[in-house]
């Protein structure tokens, strides 16, 4: 596969690997993600994306290979402020109400007074959680929680965001309207690297990346993966290239 060159990429990785023990998660990743584009990243369950999402994050080191971000070699804790993150797994206080938990995230990033207010009302209304703000998040559903974690992850207007599978056990009506939103900020020139399983999701994309067993099998625009498998759809393209599994 060519290595793409691109000038001034958001995200640049190169030639990464990861192992565990003895086995290798990530082998020879090369990949770039260039400024307001919208990236997904596809693969079979365990193919290593949320490993490599934490990488491109400095949550966690490359055996081998280089990440960079917005210039900077990773991992590098001042990079913090710069992107948002949605993990996986949700990392909120529930003892505390959603609102708390927006301002421990709002003094982090340096947000304070009216600024503040704003961006807590709006990231709240995005996620339709306006009403629940002043609930802990004990008493939120899994999906009240997905949604407050993307509302976090928005709370400071980062020029990068990081979503591993951000609709997840979130019903199609607000799913389209968050997608809207992910839209706009792209269009505002926001760089957006998400993970999906979902397939019309992955067709909204940019360029999508095929994971599979830890290594890159296909990077291109969904009609490019379409066209060079001869596929109508993206989820058969996906198939076609390999990444069978779930999906
Ligand atoms: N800390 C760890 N220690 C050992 N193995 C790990 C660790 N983290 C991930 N793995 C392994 O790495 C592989 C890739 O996992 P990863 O979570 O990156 O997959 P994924 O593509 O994000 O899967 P999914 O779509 O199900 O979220 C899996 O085999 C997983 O068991």
């Amino acid at each position: 596969m060519p290595i793409e060159v691109m000038p001034s990429p958001v995200i640049d990785l190169y030639q990464i690997k990861r192992t565990f023990g003895k086995k290798t998660v990530l082998d020879g990743i090369t990949l770039q993600v260039g400024r307001g584009e919208l990236f997904g990243m596809l693969g079979p369950s365990g193919s290593g994306k949320t490993t490599l999402i934490k990488l491109i994050t400095g949550i966690d080191k490359a055996d081998g290979g280089t990440v960079r971000m917005l210039g900077e070699t990773m991992p590098k804790l001042a990079m913090l402020q710069r992107f948002g993150y949605m993990a996986q797994a949700d990392a909120l206080y529930s003892e505390l109400t959603a609102k708390e938990n927006l301002q421990f995230f709002a003094a982090l990033y340096g947000l304070t007074g009216t600024r503040c207010k704003e961006r807590i009302e709006k990231a709240m209304a995005v996620v339709d959680l306006l009403d629940h703000l002043n609930k802990p998040v004990a008493a939120y559903s899994g999906g009240m929680k997905r949604r407050l974690s993307l509302a976090l992850a928005l709370l400071h207007e980062p020029e990068l965001l990081v979503l591993d599978e951000p609709t997840v056990g979130i019903d199609p009506v607000l799913r389209q309207s968050i997608w809207r939103e992910l839209l706009a900020l792209r269009e505002q020139g926001t760089t957006i690297l998400l993970t999906t399983h979902v397939m019309d999701e992955a067709d909204k994309c940019d360029r999508i990346a095929l994971i599979r067993e830890g290594r890159l099998t296909a990077i291109d625009s969904p009609g490019g993966l379409k066209e060079q498998t001869g596929k109508e759809t993206i989820e058969e393209a996906f198939i076609a290239l390999g990444g069978g599994g779930r999906a």
